[in-house]
């Protein structure tokens, strides 16, 4: 059976053109050539990740079930992961790592929330200091 096939990153990585086009998407290997063609969000995206994963770009289009459905039907074999691959690009990562840096720029905000309260106070205090020289004059 084909979709037993086992391709490493390498392997897949060759088949990048337009005639010979294969995706990775969440550890499983795609043959997209007769589809770059009909895929109605254009051949250009698809050859973009040709060869590569897909996995994050395929996500956040937030493709419908018939396009899952399409993809099954381009299935090949499955990723054999070597030493020293880049670990496979799930949803999950992606949702982890946004929602870390969503929390990150939380706490930038609120310290730069607080530079400007303190440089406000710092501002003030030297005014008054000022005021105050000159009134000693
Ligand atoms: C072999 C993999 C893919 C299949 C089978 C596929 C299939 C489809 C299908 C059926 C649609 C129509 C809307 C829907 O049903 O969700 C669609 C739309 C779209 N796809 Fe894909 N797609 C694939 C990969 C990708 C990738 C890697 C991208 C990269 C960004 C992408 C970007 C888009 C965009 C932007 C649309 C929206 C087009 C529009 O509404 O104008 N697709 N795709």
């Amino acid at each position: 059976m084909s979709e037993s096939k086992e391709f490493t990153l390498q392997e897949v990585s060759g088949h990048n053109t337009k005639k010979d086009l294969y995706m990775v998407i969440h550890d499983k290997v795609y043959d997209c050539t007769s589809f770059v063609d009909e895929h109605p969000g254009g051949e250009e995206v698809l050859l973009d990740v040709g060869g590569q994963d897909g996995s994050e770009a395929f996500e956040d289009v937030g493709h419908s079930d018939e396009a899952r459905e399409i993809l099954d039907g381009l299935l090949v074999g499955s990723v054999k992961r070597m030493p020293g691959d880049p670990e496979p690009k799930s949803h999950a990562t992606t949702t982890a790592s946004s929602s870390n840096s969503n929390s990150n720029s939380a706490g930038f905000g609120v310290g730069l929330y607080a530079i400007i309260l303190i440089g406000g106070a710092i501002a003030y205090g030297a005014y008054n200091y000022l005021e105050a020289q000159k009134s000693a004059q």
